[in-house]
C-alpha cells in the first residue's frame, strides 16, 4: 500500500471549462500547504479556522503573483471523505487555474494521489467498507436512473448491512456447534442440530434470492450490450438511428455504408443499453470494409443481445442465413426490417431458428416499441426486482456470494449425513470469511489495491 502518512492531493473535477474546479488536499499537512499559498482577510493559520467553514481568499504563488481567486473548504478529521484531515480548494473551472494551482501544492508539501487514493483512505480509516467504497465507482459510472438507485443504496451500506446480519448468524452457529462438541454428554444435539440446520437453509434462501436477482442487478449496472448485426443494406443503422432518435450514423442505399463500429447509449424502462451498430456481413475483397466485417463479428460475439436485422422485402439470401447460424446459441431477436415494403421472406424459414421475430419499419418508425420491450424482456426472463432488499451488481460479490452459498450446502450435507459436527464448522467458518471478502473484512491486500487502482483519478 503507498504510504498513507503523506498528504495528498487530486484534481477531483474534469480538466474542461466550467463554472468551478475543485482541488482535494487530504492528510497531515493538508492545512499547512494551504496556509503557504492561500491569503485571505484572516491571518489565523487554516487548522485553528473553524471546522467545516468556507474561506474567501486569493491563491499566490511563490513570488506572490496571484494565480485565481477561490473558496477553500475545511473539513477536518476523522469527519472528513477520507476521515483525514481535508481541505478542499475552489477555484475557477479552467484548465490553467486547476493546473497551476495543482502545481503550487505539490511544491508545497503534497503528493499527487494515486487512482482511488482518497477512497482507499476512507476505507482504510474504517468510514466505510469495501462494498461501498466499490460503490462510489459506481455511483460515478451510472448509466440509469436504478443504476444509480443501487449503487447509492449500497453506498449507503444496504448491502454491507445483509452481510454483516448474516456474518453474526454464522458466528453464533460456530459458537453453538463448539458447544456442542466441548459438551458431547449434554445431549444438546437434538434440539441444536436441526435448529441450526434450519437456519443455515434460511441464509442460504437468502443468498440464492440474490444470486437470482443479480442477474438484473448486473444488467442495471453495466447495462445490456445490443449488437445491430446483419447483411448490408439490411437496414441496421437505419434502425440505430430510430432507436437513439437521432441522426448518427450514415445512411445510404449502398451496401457496405457502414465500416466502423458505432456505440451509443440508450435507456429502456431505466434499463441503460448500448447500441452497437456494425458493417454489413458479407465477403469483401475490399480492405477497409474486411476489418469492418471481422469487427461486426467480434461484437456479435461479445454482445449480450443480437439484433439480427433482415430486409424483408427481398428473399432470404444464403448471407442471412449464415448471419442467423452464426448467432446460434446467443441472445437473438430476429428484426425483419422494411416492413412498409411487400414481404419476401417466409417466417416459416426462420421458425426453426428458435428466435424471436419482430417486423418493423426503420425508415417509418414503426414496430420500435415492442422491439425494446423485447430487448428487455429477453435480457431480463425474470423481469425488474424492484425492492429487492440488497441487489449484486458487481461480479465479484456475485462470484463470492456464490462461494458462500457452495460452503453453507456443503455444511448442511455434512450435518444432515450425520457427519463430524468439526467438519460442518470447517465450512460454515469457509462461508463466514468468503462473505467477510465482500466488506473487505476478510480480504488480501493485493485485490484491494487491484479495486481501487480501477478508481479515476481525484476519487
Ligand atoms: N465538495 C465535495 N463534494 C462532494 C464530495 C467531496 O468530497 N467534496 N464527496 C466525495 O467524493 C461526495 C460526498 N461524500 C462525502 C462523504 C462523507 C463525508 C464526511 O465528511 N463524512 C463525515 C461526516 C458526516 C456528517 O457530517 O454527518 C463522517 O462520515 O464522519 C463528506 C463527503 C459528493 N460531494
Ligand atoms: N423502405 C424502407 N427502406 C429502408 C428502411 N430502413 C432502411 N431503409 C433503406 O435501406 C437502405 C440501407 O439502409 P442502412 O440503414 O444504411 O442499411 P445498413 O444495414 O446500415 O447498411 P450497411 O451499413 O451498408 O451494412 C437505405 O436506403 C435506407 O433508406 C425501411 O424500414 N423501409
Ligand atoms: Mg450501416
Amino acid at each position: 500500500m503507498y504510504d498513507t502518512l503523506d498528504t495528498i492531493a487530486a484534481i477531483a473535477t474534469p480538466l474542461g471549462e466550467s463554472g468551478i474546479g475543485v482541488i482535494r488536499i487530504s492528510g497531515k499537512n493538508a492545512y499547512e500547504v494551504g496556509d503557504k499559498i492561500f491569503s485571505s482577510k484572516s491571518t489565523v493559520p487554516l487548522a485553528k479556522r473553524r471546522d467545516r467553514s468556507i474561506q474567501y481568499g486569493i491563491i499566490s504563488d511563490e513570488a506572490g503573483h496571484p494565480v485565481d481567486e477561490v473558496l477553500l473548504l475545511i473539513m477536518k478529521g476523522p469527519h472528513s471523505y477520507t476521515a483525514e484531515d481535508v481541505l478542499e480548494i475552489q477555484c475557477h473551472g479552467g484548465r490553467q487555474s486547476l493546473e497551476e494551482i495543482m502545481r503550487l501544492v505539490l511544491r508545497s508539501g503534497a503528493r499527487l494521489a494515486y487512482p482511488g487514493e482518497f477512497t482507499q483512505r476512507a476505507f482504510v480509516n474504517g468510514r466505510i467498507d469495501l462494498a461501498q467504497a466499490e460503490a462510489v465507482m459506481d455511483v460515478i459510472q451510472a448509466k440509469s436512473s436504478q443504476g444509480l438507485t443501487s449503487a447509492v443504496n449500497q453506498l449507503e451500506g444496504r448491502l454491507s448491512r445483509v452481510v454483516s446480519t448474516m456474518r453474526k448468524s454464522l458466528t453464533d452457529f460456530m459458537t453453538r456447534l463448539e458447544v456442542m462438541i466441548d459438551y458431547p454428554e449434554e445431549d444438546l444435539e437434538d434440539i441444536t442440530i436441526p435448529d441450526i440446520a434450519g437456519s443455515i437453509r434460511n441464509i442460504e434462501g437468502q443468498l440464492e434470492n440474490m444470486l437470482h436477482a443479480s442477474k438484473s442487478g448486473k444488467i442495471i449496472r453495466d447495462g445490456i450490450m445490443t449488437a445491430i448485426a446483419g447483411t448490408p443494406n439490411a437496414g441496421k443503422s437505419s434502425l440505430l438511428n430510430r432507436l437513439l432518435e437521432e441522426d448518427r450514423a450514415i445512411v445510404t442505399e449502398v451496401p457496405g455504408t457502414t465500416r466502423d463500429i458505432i456505440e451509443e447509449w440508450i435507456t429502456i424502462q431505466g434499463v441503460p443499453v448500448c447500441l452497437v451498430d456494425t458493417a454489413g456481413i458479407r465477403d469483401t475483397d475490399d480492405t477497409v470494409e474486411k476489418i469492418g466485417v471481422s469487427r461486426a463479428r467480434k461484437y456479435m460475439d461479445k454482445a449480450d443481445i443480437v439484433l439480427i436485422v433482415i430486409d424483408q422485402s427481398r428473399p432470404l439470401s444464403m448471407e442471412d442465413q449464415n448471419i442467423l447460424r452464426t448467432a446460434g446459441g446467443k441472445h437473438a431477436i430476429i428484426v425483419l426490417n422494411k416492413s412498409d415494403l411487400p414481404c419476401k421472406v417466409l417466417k416459416t424459414d426462420l421458425a426453426s431458428y428458435g428466435y424471436d421475430i419482430l417486423s418493423v419499419s426503420a425508415a417509418a418508425g414503426k414496430g420500435i416499441e415492442s422491439l425494446k420491450e423485447a430487448i428487455l424482456s429477453v435480457v431480463l426472463q425474470n423481469g425488474m426486482t424492484e425492492g429487492q432488499s440488497a441487489l449484486l451488481t458487481n461480479t465479484r460479490h456475485i462470484d463470492l456470494v456464490r462461494q458462500t452459498r457452495n460452503n453453507l450446502d456443503r455444511a448442511l450435507h455434512t450435518i444432515e449425513m450425520g457427519m463430524p459436527i468439526d467438519c460442518a464448522i470447517v465450512d460454515i467458518r469457509a462461508a463466514w470469511e468468503t462473505l467477510g471478502e465482500v466488506t473487505g473484512d476478510t480480504v488480501h491486500d493485493d485485490i484491494v489495491e487491484e479495486i481501487f487502482s480501477r478508481f479515476c483519478l481525484g476519487k
